[in-house]
């Protein structure tokens, strides 16, 4: 009975008045000037929704309005998906083929990728359903333990190696040559048509009206030319009169497509050795895609943009703030959105659309670090560690006075 009486309304009304009826903070020691508490009548036009948009398409108002002055801008979160991230797209199609050509009576022993974790993930899961074996080829300490554990958990033959990604990915290409193991990294064409359907999904969403930059996260280069197909074969169907300038971001510490777009398309292009970046998904110096990108980019009067480490892990952890939480890679994308927005380059008004690669769950220990301020060198403005206060109500009382009420009154 009495523990019921705690959740009725009339009883935590006294027991406030009593308290606040005085010009005094009452509780811990602060000093406090009282303000009438009163709640208004919710109506239905008071209700927001966080985001507003078609199933995984959103418009980012508040992220919009408020750090970048813009109307219209847009977040395609492709990392919703059954193994979050957008290598769901492509590894469905991929995988499905190979389960026809086994059922075909076809050598296809197994299916195999060198991965920064996304398509390892996506890849184990979708052979475990079909029963094919999946081998990935992983660069050691360089994932995340969220990426690790999917391969594992689904089965696959993990192969750990004392190498980057671009090591990896020399391996896996030598040993599919060698054995009837199927390559199931992005040069191989299924994989983008697969992804394509998110451009096409993209112009669906809004009604086939065509918006005005799309900005993709590239590491291995595959997505910035699915999204290109994808919109040039809505053209070519006449479903949209043109298609959309296009971003490709890039990570500052692996760069190798921003290096050669600012030395000018017709220069030989030079893979870099990729350092580390918190978006490790995008961590390779020496795409395989590389000539379909730069197909793409010239086609769509493109552009390429970097992002520091400081300035993707603050984009990213502002976007978290206003209702988000994305992946670092998408970090990437929001920060290279600010700074073509800042050079005039991108309009208020412009509608543009960031896709987003992966789930945040997936990065947890990046975001752990930065709100933690654990990351030498690094400011992390927007960090909002957990205020520790000793469990007494008055000391609980005053850290929401300082905290949350006098940002109030
Ligand atoms: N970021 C990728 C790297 C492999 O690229 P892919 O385009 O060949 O899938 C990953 O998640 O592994």
């Amino acid at each position: 009975m009495e523990a019921l009486k705690k959740f009725d309304g009339q009883y935590w009304k006294n027991l406030f008045d009593s308290r606040v009826g005085k010009t005094t903070w009452p509780y811990g020691s602060g000093v406090w000037s009282k303000k009438e508490w009163v709640l208004p009548e919710i109506d239905s036009d008071h209700i927001v929704s966080a985001f507003e948009g078609n199933s995984n398409l959103f418009w980012a108002e508040r992220y919009g309005k408020t750090v970048l002055g813009m109307n219209d801008l847009w977040v395609k979160h492709c990392g919703i998906s059954h193994t979050g991230s957008f290598k769901d797209l492509g590894m469905t199609v991929l995988v499905s083929q190979v389960n026809r050509l086994r059922k075909l009576g076809k050598p296809v022993v197994g299916v195999g990728c060198a991965s920064t974790g996304d398509t390892s993930a996506a890849l184990s899961a979708y052979c475990a359903a079909a029963g094919i074996p999946a081998i990935v080829f992983l660069p050691a300490n360089r994932i995340s333990m969220a990426q690790l554990v999917q391969p594992i958990a689904n089965g696959a033959k993990v192969i750990s190696l004392d190498t980057d990604f671009d090591g990896c990915m020399q391996l896996i290409r030598e040993v599919t040559a060698e054995l009837p193991i199927y390559l199931a990294n992005s040069l191989n064409s299924l994989r983008l048509e697969g992804q394509k359907t998110a451009a096409i999904e993209i112009l669906q969403q809004f009604d086939w009206e065509v918006p005005d930059w799309v900005i993709v996260p590239g590491g291995n280069l595959g997505n910035i030319y699915a999204f290109y197909k994808g919109f040039q074969m809505c053209k070519e169907l006449g479903l949209v009169d043109r298609i959309p300038r296009m971003v490709c971001a890039q990570a500052q510490n692996a760069n190798p497509l921003y290096l050669h777009y600012k030395a000018g398309w017709d220069t030989e292009f030079k893979p870099v050795t990729a350092g580390t970046t918190f978006a490790s998904a995008i961590q390779i110096g020496d795409p395989v895609s590389i000539d379909r990108a730069i197909f793409a980019l010239k086609n769509c009067d493109g552009i390429v943009e970097e992002a520091s480490e400081e300035e993707l892990m603050d984009a990213m952890s502002q976007a978290d703030l206003t209702g988000m939480f994305i992946c670092p890679h998408t970090g990437v994308a929001l920060a290279a959105l600010i700074k073509l927005r800042n050079s005039g380059v991108i309009q208020p008004n412009d509608r543009t659309v960031v896709v987003s690669t992966a789930h945040g769950l997936k990065f947890t220990q990046s975001k752990i670090d930065y709100h933690s301020n654990a990351i030498p060198d690094m400011a992390s403005r927007f960090a909002n560690p957990p205020i520790e206060v000793k469990a007494d109500f008055g000391a609980v009382m005053d850290v929401l006075q300082k905290r949350v009420l006098s940002e109030y009154q």
